[in-house]
């Protein structure tokens, strides 16, 4: 593996700003944030890192799944510096960068499993017909207070009145003035690690909120989607409070989603979703039905926890199905209003809980199926879909995904079987430590039976 070495400006840049160290760092299946730190000197000399492979496949537990996932002798990968992604580190209290990486096997090849080498192999397909995706990544996530003990419900943190709020408080400034030290901090970490952010709103929860990102390159916008939820996390740890990027972390209030908008520009920069008279072309219609094919079968990678499926209740806005419709909000698959250019798909299946890679990668790989295959999609739905009687439901459990994403073989077909089994193996990891835990809701109401 030859050395990855940051030009001369990025090298005086570190220098400086006076950072003692690198962040090497990259995103495990979960979407944390895993790597190493370099002395800066080390990292301008172009030294390179191991890590052990399966470190991307490390479950949210913190286990690992069998070796033969991963080579039994558990080998190592090379950690390779992505030199366009060099920045400072916001939250850091010493002068301190990271650098995000691809995981690289000893062969040379990109390590399969590893969440942004997934998103690649998508994007190399469309690169392979001239074609790019362009995306937007919408966050929803919560405020919570700080509070150690994770038995107890989340709450709301106390505002300037006094007060908690209480939900249902859509698109109120209030709320977003009495947490205006956090906000500013996140913005100017926004503005560090070059995260363009375009709309800020107060969502319908207790201290709920969505950020949408300006919409550019699948690689970068992951990236930046990743760097995001590290930021807000960071941020609230500095502000004494808890963001919380779970689907469902409030019973009786709205989820939290990660909607994605998506278009394919040809290598003029045109929108292929719209045809030469503006109208929907036929490769909108096959990306379409791409999804609509495939994401049913790629759940896990949308919702990857068993929290993930509490967020699918009809009437809160999260879809319960891949029916595709314009300006519809009842749908999984919504068109947003707009002109021949801004044509595009909102997949609103992910939760925020999504690993922004993982998501992306299919999401898009979904449409690359159905534009290779050909596929048409069902008519376009009208109205409120949730009222109707052929709404097709997706799987609604962890269990039920695992099932239909094993039992089928779109993971095997857009990333590989070493993808397709270490993933899996992950899942079965966690849902084993799920289902064995005794819940508050079987303490409470099963003890008293005779
Ligand atoms: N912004 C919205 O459309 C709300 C989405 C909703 N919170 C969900 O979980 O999907």
């Amino acid at each position: 593996m030859y050395p990855v070495v940051p030009n001369t400006e990025q090298s005086q840049w570190l220098r400086e700003r006076g950072c003692r160290d690198v962040e090497l760092c990259f995103a495990d299946v979960s979407g944390f944030a895993r790597g190493k730190t370099l002395p800066r000197e080390a990292f301008i000399g172009g030294q390179t890192l191991r890590i052990a492979r399966a470190v991307a496949i490390q479950s949210c537990v913190g286990e690992f799944p069998d070796y033969h996932f991963y080579g039994e002798n558990d080998p190592d990968a090379t950690l390779r510096p992505d030199l366009a992604t060099l920045r400072p580190v916001p939250w850091a209290a010493t002068p301190r960068a990271l650098v995000l990486c691809d995981c690289v096997d000893l062969d040379g090849e990109l390590t399969p499993f590893a969440p942004r080498s997934a998103l690649k192999r998508v994007l190399a397909g469309y690169a392979a017909r001239g074609l790019q995706p362009i995306v937007a990544p919408e966050l929803e996530f919560y405020i919570f207070a700080a509070n150690p003990d994770p038995a107890q419900p989340f709450q709301a943190p106390a505002l300037r009145s006094g007060r908690c709020e209480v939900g249902f408080d859509s698109f109120s400034f209030t709320t977003l003035n009495d947490l205006e030290a956090f906000f500013d901090d996140v913005y100017r970490g926004c503005e560090q690690l070059g995260i363009a952010t375009d709309t800020w709103v107060h969502e319908m929860g207790p201290s709920q909120f969505e950020i949408n990102l300006k919409h550019g390159d699948a690689l970068a916008l992951a990236d930046q989607t990743f760097l995001f939820k590290t930021l807000l996390k960071e941020t609230g740890n500095r502000h004494g409070l808890n963001v919380v990027c779970m689907a469902k972390p409030l019973a009786g209030q709205p989820g939290s989603s990660m909607h994605l908008h998506q278009s394919l520009v040809d290598r003029d920069g045109n929108n292929v979703f719209s045809d030469r008279h503006g109208n929907e072309s036929a490769l909108f219609h096959h990306f379409i039905a791409g999804l609509q094919a495939h994401l049913p079968k790629l759940m896990p990678l949308f919702c990857p926890s068993p929290n993930s499926y509490r967020r699918f209740v009809k009437g809160l806005a999260a879809p319960v199905n891949v029916s595709w419709g314009l300006d519809n909000r009842s749908v999984g698959l919504r068109i947003p209003q707009g002109g021949p250019e801004a044509r595009r798909v909102e997949n609103r299946l992910p939760g925020c809980d999504a690993n922004p890679y993982l998501s992306l990668a299919a999401s898009l790989g979904a449409g690359l199926l159905g534009i290779e295959d050909g596929l048409q999609p069902s008519a376009p739905a009208q109205g409120n879909v949730f009222k109707q009687a052929d709404c097709e439901l997706l799987p609604n459990t962890l269990d039920a995904a695992l099932a239909a994403m094993q039992g089928a073989d779109s993971v095997g077909r857009l990333f590989g079987e070493a993808f397709s089994l270490a993933y899996a193996a992950v899942k079965e990891v966690e849902l084993q430590h799920f289902h064995g835990e005794i819940t508050p809701w079987e303490r409470r109401y099963l003890s008293v039976l005779a």
